[in-house]
């Protein structure tokens, strides 16, 4: 039996083109079921469904064989232990450091002030600073990162920006870009041993599917 982790929403969505090159069909819908384990029209396939978050420890531990994860998630997790054979190109957006309209950062940065930083993203966050030589205080959250420079929380935030709308939705700007993301297909190492043959069908199934789009 194979297992592949994937969270439920862009990443189940975007992830089913990508199964249907590798002949696979998930035969249970997530937004309807409650059900956690999904079975596929392959009998030795099945689809584990946790935490976007979650997706590199059930792949690290070997809960899973395979899992697809957002780049911000792994560099959050480290990424111990596991394969990393494919850039997906799916749930593309990108991690950016964002202010309230009428906070100046440039200076502030400049200045060598002290800035609060709200984020779910510590350690991209951490490093994006520290890279910079500039002096921050993260404060950990773990979702409605907008809210903090709208409440005096922080006086930036760092998250994922796609359209911009929810920056745009409560009057905050990006600043800065620190890096592109996109989802990555991640592997248990033991498990590529023991189950090479069908593994590896699903990677180059999903590569050629990948190399396809692009
Ligand atoms: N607005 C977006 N546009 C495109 N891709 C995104 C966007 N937001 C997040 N992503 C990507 O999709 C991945 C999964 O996001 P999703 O919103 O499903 O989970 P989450 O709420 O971040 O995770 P968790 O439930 O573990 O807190 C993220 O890790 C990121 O790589
Ligand atoms: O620039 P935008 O297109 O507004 O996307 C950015 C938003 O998307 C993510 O949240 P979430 O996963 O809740 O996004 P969703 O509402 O699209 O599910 C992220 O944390 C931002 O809040």
């Amino acid at each position: 039996m194979i297992t592949l982790a994937l969270s439920k929403g862009r990443i189940f969505d975007e992830t089913l083109p990508l199964l249907a090159a590798a002949g696979i069909a998930v035969t249970e819908d997530p937004e309807t079921s409650r059900k956690l384990i999904l079975g596929t029209n392959q009998p030795g396939v099945r689809v584990v469904l946790v935490r976007a978050s979650d997706v590199p420890t059930y792949v690290q531990h070997g809960g899973a064989d395979l899992g697809v994860t957002g780049k911000d998630t792994l560099l959050e997790h480290g990424g111990e232990g596991l394969y990393q054979p494919l850039d997906l190109k799916i749930a593309r957006c990108r991690m950016s450091v964002a202010v309230r309209a009428d906070f100046d950062y440039a200076t502030a940065v400049r200045q060598g002030s002290r800035i609060r930083v709200a984020t779910k993203y510590t350690q991209i966050a951490r490093r994006h600073f520290a890279d910079k030589g500039v002096h921050v205080d993260l404060i950990k959250l773990y979702g409605s990162m907008e809210l903090a420079p709208l409440t005096g929380l922080a006086e930036a935030i760092v998250d994922l920006v796609s359209t911009g709308s929810t920056l745009r939705a409560n009057h905050l700007v990006e600043v800065e870009e620190i890096m592109r993301i996109s989802s990555r297909l991640v592997v248990n190492q033991a498990a590529l041993k023991l189950k090479r043959e069908p593994i590896r069908s699903i990677i180059d199934a999903f590569a050629g599917a990948v190399d396809a789009r692009a």
